[in-house]
């Protein structure tokens, strides 16, 4: 059989019902090699996915159900991309010790599915060793539950680990007085400012700032559109990456 006869990827996406699942049950069924099979939503049974043959699930539900779902699909074989936030090292730690017994199967948590996020990330990360100072803010409309973004994490987690590993030295900061949060959260030493204001879709800007020059790396997603090239192209790959992979540098060969 050749590759364009090749059967479509058995797709459930869950959390269907949501602003991000409703556009992926779009972009899956639109798509000539991915094929949806199944819809979960809040109060579905999670066999709901091993019933209808899924191969690889996408879960975009909520920070509190995500670790339980990828439990339910590692432990059933089924590949998954993981798009909803919350899941942090220590769940990712949980994640990876389940995979011992289905080693073939892949985990593929995406902070960001937008193209231009993901290079925002990279381009954050080769500019973090220049620079005294960085902070990020981040941008979203007022329905997101978790703060700050799972995009702005990652980004934290990556400049701090570039700027450690280049020896540069903590940011300068003269702050001693303060109300509570005005200086952000602070993200692996990285001060994280979340603004959630009716209107807005997904944004975020990258500030660094040394002797008489500032430079931000700023993405905007204007529609969640933004994110299913994305989306696809994690549920084409997952299935080739057995384990947990964080990102979509590597299946963009960055
Ligand atoms: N990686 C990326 O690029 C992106 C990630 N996201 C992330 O995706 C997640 C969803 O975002 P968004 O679509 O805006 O949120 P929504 O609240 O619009 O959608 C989430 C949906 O999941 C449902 N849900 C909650 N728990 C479960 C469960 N256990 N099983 C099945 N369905 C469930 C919700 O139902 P109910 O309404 O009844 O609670 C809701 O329909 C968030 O974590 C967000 O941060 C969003 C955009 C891009
Ligand atoms: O909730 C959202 O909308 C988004 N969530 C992801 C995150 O937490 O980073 C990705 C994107 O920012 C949109």
């Amino acid at each position: 059989m050749s590759q364009a006869e090749e059967a479509p990827i058995r797709v459930g996406i869950l959390g269907a019902r949501g602003r991000m699942g409703s556009e992926a049950v779009r972009a899956v069924g639109e798509a000539p090699d991915t094929e949806l099979v199944a819809e979960v939503n809040r109060g579905d049974s999670l066999r709901t996915l091993t019933d209808a043959g899924v191969q690889v699930a996408v879960d975009l539900t909520h920070p509190d159900s995500v670790l339980d779902n990828v439990a339910f699909c590692v432990d059933n074989g089924i590949h998954v991309v993981v798009g909803t936030s919350g899941l942090g090292e220590t769940e990712l730690e949980t994640v990876r010790a389940s995979l011992g017994d289905t080693p073939n199967t892949g985990v593929l948590v995406v902070p960001n599915f937008a193209i231009g996020a993901v290079l925002s990330m990279r381009f954050a990360e080769i500019a973090a060793k220049f620079f005294e100072s960085a902070e990020i803010v981040e941008l979203h409309h007022p329905r997101k539950a978790d703060a700050p973004s799972g995009t702005a994490a990652r980004t934290a987690q990556i400049v701090s680990r570039a700027r450690e590993q280049a020896g540069v030295a903590e940011a300068p900061d003269a702050t001693t007085k303060e109300f509570d949060g005005a200086r952000g959260a602070s993200v692996d030493g990285v001060p994280v400012h979340s603004v959630r204001m009716a209107g807005l879709v997904a944004h975020q800007e990258v500030l660094f700032g040394t002797e008489g020059e500032t430079l931000t790396v700023r993405h905007d997603s204007y529609d969640r559109r933004s994110f299913m090239p994305g989306v696809l192209l994690a549920v084409r790959e997952v299935g080739t990456r057995p384990g947990i992979t964080v990102g979509l540098d590597a299946l963009l060969g960055l």
